[in-house]
């Protein structure tokens, strides 16, 4: 069992679990999160309750153009290729292949890596050599930023650019471990940075008037976000 959430409790974060996440789990992911819990930073990994939300949400809209930050094992990912029809795509962005390679045997052998085009670089980069390209802009049905929380709003202002009217953004960890509602003092020192980025993001989101949002306590937080102009 995870112990991961915001809930209150471990006992009903495993009732939540085991009655409706791991029963609908597809066998692909439960094979990454099992090659993943044995890696030194197995807690980055999108817990498989948001990622079922995600599903949802990629199966609801029928997103076909997608992108992503922040891959990690590919948890994310391969929820995504697994969701989008046979002809969607991914961008996938991540500064580290290395840990690509640890989840893409799972992805080959669910014959979905033709979906992804994965580009190991700082996002902010990549986001720009997206933006050069004029059929980038506003064409994305669906982005999801989970990567490193100091530059969400900085990936913010490219993705806005990307995401089209009505498309869907997703962002991971915006309750930061519950840590945006305690005091400062109170905050484990290895949260603090990452809180400060949370709550600026987070307060920032909330004024924009260019999406509309529902904060959700999946995970560690996800804010969903609807661009509307
Ligand atoms: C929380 S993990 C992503 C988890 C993933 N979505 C999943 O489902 O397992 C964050 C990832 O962001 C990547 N990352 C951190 N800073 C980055 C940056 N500046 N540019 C691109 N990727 C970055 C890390 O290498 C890491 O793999
Ligand atoms: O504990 C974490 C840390 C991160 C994290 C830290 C620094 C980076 O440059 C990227 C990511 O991300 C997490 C995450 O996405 C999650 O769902 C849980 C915990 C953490």
């Amino acid at each position: 069992m995870e112990h991961k959430g915001l809930l209150q409790s471990d006992e009903l974060y495993k009732y939540i679990l085991e009655t409706n996440v791991y029963p609908h789990e597809p066998e692909p992911l439960k094979e990454i999160r099992a090659l993943t819990c044995s890696h030194r930073l197995f807690f980055m990994g999108t817990s498989p309750d948001a990622g079922q939300m995600i599903e949802m949400l990629l199966k609801l809209t029928g997103a076909k153009k997608t992108l992503e930050i922040g891959v990690y094992t590919g948890y994310s990912l391969l929820l995504t290729a697994l969701a989008i029809p046979e002809d969607g795509k991914i961008v996938a962005i991540d500064v580290n292949r290395e840990f690509y390679e640890i989840g893409k045997p799972v992805i080959k052998k669910a014959q979905v890596e033709h979906k992804i085009n994965f580009i190991e670089s700082e996002a902010i980069v990549a986001l720009d050599k997206l933006l050069e390209d004029p059929n980038n802009k506003g064409s994305f049905d669906y982005v999801f930023v989970d990567a490193d929380k100091i530059n969400y709003l900085n990936y913010h202002e490219k993705v806005m650019e990307l995401v089209k009217v009505n498309g869907i953004v997703v962002y991971d960890n915006t309750l930061w471990y519950g840590s945006v509602v305690k005091s400062k003092d109170l905050v484990p020192e290895t949260l603090k940075e990452g809180r400060i980025s949370v709550l600026k993001f987070n307060k920032s989101l909330a004024n924009d008037s260019r999406v509309k949002l529902s904060m959700v306590p999946l995970g560690d937080g996800l804010t969903i976000c609807r661009r509307v102009r």
